[in-house]
């Protein structure tokens, strides 16, 4: 039995990400999927809650043949124990998943096996690209899997995003 990690911040778990963890299942029995920067949101980088990210991945993945688990992991100030709070917060694993250079270099370090993937379509499967879109009243819907644009118009997230938008300073 392997388990693999993929962590990500997953604002929102796009159409890139659910490729990533198509990808993935060809190689592991079970997935943990690390929530990043749980401890922010409502900011325009962070517009969604650790929960709100939760029911969006949970939601888009209960056709896959995986077993997985999503664990919340905050921010620390210091990089170098970044590796050490992510096991004491995951279950176990054998591999972690990537394609972010900080995180491939602190697990290395760390003496994890890290692999990493393709970008699918990378021109307009980010994260910043969806939330641009939803700020400008865009087609971000096409760009995340179906369950992804029901928990956003459940939780009113065009609205709050585009509410952000007009307060905070920091961008996209
Ligand atoms: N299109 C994609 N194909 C493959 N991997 C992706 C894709 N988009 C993101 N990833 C990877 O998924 C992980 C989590 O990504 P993240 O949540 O930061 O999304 P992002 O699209 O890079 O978002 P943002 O633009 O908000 O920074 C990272 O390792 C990232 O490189
Ligand atoms: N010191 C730290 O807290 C630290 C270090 C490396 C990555 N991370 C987090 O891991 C996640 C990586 O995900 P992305 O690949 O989506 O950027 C982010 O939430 C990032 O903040 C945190």
């Amino acid at each position: 039995m392997t388990r693999g990690f993929y962590i990500g911040r997953f604002q929102p778990f796009h159409n890139g990400h659910r490729n990533m963890v198509a990808r993935i299942a060809d190689d592991v029995d079970e997935l943990v999927l690390g929530i990043g920067s749980a401890d922010d949101s409502h900011t325009v980088r962070n517009p969604f809650t650790a929960g709100e990210r939760i029911m969006m991945i949970t939601k888009s993945l209960v056709d896959t043949d995986l077993v997985t688990y999503a664990v919340p992991i905050e921010d620390l100030e210091r990089n170098s124990v970044w590796v050490s709070h992510v096991q004491s917060m995951s279950p176990d694993f054998d591999v972690a998943y990537s394609n972010n250079p900080l995180v491939i270099q602190l697990f290395r370090e760390a003496g994890i096996e890290i692999r990493q993937s393709p970008m699918f379509n990378r021109d307009v499967l980010e994260g910043t690209e969806v939330r641009e879109r939803m700020i400008t009243d865009g087609d971000w819907q096409s760009l995340v899997p179906e369950a992804v644009v029901e928990v956003v118009d459940e939780i009113d997230g065009t609205e709050r995003i585009q509410m952000i938008s007009d307060t905070d300073s920091n961008g996209v």
